[in-house]
C-alpha cells in the first residue's frame, strides 16, 4: 500500500475529494492497478469532528519533502499560497491536480511547462464546469478538430441566482445567500456575479484549444448584478431567458473574439433550459460539428468527482507528463479582438417621462427593430431589440438617446 496522495485545503472541494476517494477507494485502486491512499490533508485549521482528522497537518514542507507523495490535490484556491505550493511541488516532480481556475487562468502556461520539464503532470479538469468532463474531451477526444467556437454557461452560482430570480421571483440578494450556503460561490462572490469566474474558465478553454495563453485581462466581462426582474419579464414575454454566457470564437484571420456577458437566449435553445447550478458547454469543431457537455458546475461532490478523476489519471501514469500544453503569451498581445468591433444585437430598456415620444428617432437610428412589452408596463418605460450592428454603433445611438432618457438596461442577444 502506498500512501501517496495529499490534499491541500479541506474546504468544500477538499472535503469532497477526501470523502469520495475514501468511499470508492477499493474500486479506485483496481482502476489504478495498485493500492494507493491519502496520507495528508493540509489546512490552516484542525477538524476534530472529521473522520479523517488524523490526516490533518499544517506544515506544507511535510508534503513537499515526503518522497512517498506522488500526487497533490491543490484545492485551496487563490493565486498566492496555491501558486507557491504548486511550483515547489511540480519542481520536485510531484503531480498536481486542481480545481483552482484563478491559478490556471493566471499561470497555466508556466505551470504546464514546469510539469513537462519535471516529468510530472498539472491537471485541472475541475477548474471548468465543476463535474463536467470538458478539459480531457477537448484535449483528447476532440483533438482532431479545429475548434471554431466554445460557448456556454460556466458559472454555477450565477445560473443558480438567475434561475431563482426567473422561476421563483427570488431577489438577487437572497439567491446569492443561498448559493453561498450551498458551497457554490467563490470566497469573494464578486468573482461570480461580475463574470470574473466565468471569464477565467473561458480563458482556460480558449488557451487549451487555440494553443496560446489567453489572460482574463484580454477578455471583456460583465456580470449579472444589473439585471432586474423587469428585464426578466420582458425577456420572458419575447420568448427568451437571461443567462450569463461565456464564449470564445476563432475569426477568419485567426484572431479570436472572446466575451463574458448576460444574454437573452431563445427558449428554443438548449442552453435556455440549463437551470440551477448546472452548467453547459457547447463546442463546435470542424469535424464533429456541435457537441454539448452538461452537468453540475459547482458544489462539493460534483467538483470532487473531477479532482479524484485527475488524481487517478496521475497515479496511473506516475513518472510521466500527461501532455497538456499551451504557449505563453504577453498580456498586451492583441490576438483577442476589441469586443466593441463585433456585430451583435441588443435588448435595450429606456426609462424617462417622454420616452414614448422617442419612437420615431429610435426607428430612424436603428432601422428595423422590435419593440417588446410586459404586463402593466409603466408609461415611462420602453423596451426594444436592435438589429444586428457593430456594438460601438449601437452605443453611439444609445449615447444620443441618453440625452432624453435613462438607458436602464442593455443586454446582448445570444
Ligand atoms: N466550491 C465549488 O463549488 C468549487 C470551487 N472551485 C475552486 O476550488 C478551490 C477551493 O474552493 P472551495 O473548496 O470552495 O474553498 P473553501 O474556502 O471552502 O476551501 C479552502 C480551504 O483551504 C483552507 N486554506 C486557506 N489557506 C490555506 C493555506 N495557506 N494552507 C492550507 N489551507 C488553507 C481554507 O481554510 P479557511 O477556511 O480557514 O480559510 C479552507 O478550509 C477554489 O479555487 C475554487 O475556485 C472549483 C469548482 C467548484
Ligand atoms: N463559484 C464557481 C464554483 C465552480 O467553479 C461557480 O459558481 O461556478
Amino acid at each position: 500500500m502506498s500512501k501517496n496522495v495529499a490534499v491541500i485545503g479541506y474546504g468544500v472541494v477538499g472535503s469532497g475529494t477526501v470523502e469520495l476517494f475514501m468511499k470508492n477507494r477499493e474500486a479506485i485502486n483496481k482502476k489504478i492497478g495498485r493500492d494507493c491512499d491519502i496520507k495528508y490533508i493540509l489546512d490552516l485549521r484542525d477538524f476534530p469532528e472529521s473522520p479523517f482528522a488524523d490526516m490533518i497537518i499544517h506544515d506544507f514542507d511535510t508534503i513537499l519533502n515526503d518522497d512517498e507523495i506522488e500526487v497533490v490535490a491543490e484545492v485551496v484556491g487563490g493565486t498566492t499560497f496555491a501558486y507557491e505550493y504548486t511550483k515547489k511541488l511540480l519542481a520536485k516532480g510531484k503531480s498536481v491536480v486542481t480545481s483552482n481556475k484563478a491559478l490556471v487562468a493566471a499561470y497555466g502556461a508556466e505551470l504546464l511547462q514546469l510539469a513537462q520539464d519535471n516529468g510530472c503532470s498539472y491537471l485541472f479538469e475541475a477548474s471548468v464546469g465543476g463535474g463536467i468532463p470538458i478539459i480531457r474531451p477537448l484535449n483528447k477526444c476532440l483533438a482532431g478538430n479545429e475548434i471554431q467556437q466554445i460557448s456556454g454557461i460556466l458559472n454555477g452560482t450565477t445560473n443558480f441566482i438567475l434561475t431563482k430570480m426567473i422561476k421563483d421571483q427570488m431577489s438577487f440578494e437572497d439567491a446569492l445567500k443561498l448559493a453561498q450556503q450551498l458551497g457554490y460561490a467563490e470566497a469573494d462572490p464578486t468573482a461570480d456575479v461580475e463574470g470574473e469566474d466565468a471569464c477565467r474558465k473561458i480563458c482556460i478553454l480558449g488557451s487549451l484549444v487555440y494553443g496560446k495563453h489567453i489572460y482574463p485581462e484580454m477578455v471583456h466581462k460583465s456580470g449579472i448584478t444589473r439585471i432586474t426582474l423587469d428585464d426578466v419579464e420582458y425577456a420572458d414575454n419575447a420568448g427568451y431567458v437571461i443567462k450569463l454566457i461565456a464564449s470564445v470564437k476563432r475569426l477568419e484571420d485567426n484572431s479570436l473574439s472572446a466575451i463574458v456577458c448576460p444574454r437573452l437566449v431563445p427558449k428554443s435553445n438548449m442552453l435556455a433550459s440549463v437551470d440551477d447550478v448546472y452548467n453547459a458547454v457547447s463546442v463546435t469543431g470542424d469535424g464533429v460539428g456541435d457537441v454539448l457537455f452538461y452537468g453540475q458546475g459547482a458544489g462539493k461532490l460534483p467538483t470532487a468527482s473531477a479532482v479524484v478523476g485527475d488524481i487517478i489519471d496521475c497515479l496511473r501514469h506516475n513518472g510521466r507528463s500527461l501532455g497538456i500544453h499551451w504557449e505563453e503569451s504577453k498580456k498586451d498581445e492583441k490576438f483577442v479582438v476589441r469586443y466593441k468591433d463585433i456585430n451583435c444585437s441588443m435588448y435595450v430598456r429606456l426609462k424617462g417621462d417622454d420616452v414614448q415620444a422617442l419612437k420615431p428617432s429610435i426607428s430612424e437610428m436603428f432601422g428595423k427593430l422590435m419593440y417588446i412589452e410586459r404586463a402593466n408596463r409603466p408609461d415611462d418605460e420602453l423596451a426594444f431589440i436592435t438589429p444586428n450592428m457593430v456594438e460601438s454603433d449601437i452605443d453611439a445611438n444609445l449615447a444620443i438617446l441618453s440625452h432624453s432618457a435613462e438607458i436602464a438596461s442593455k443586454i446582448r442577444m445570444f
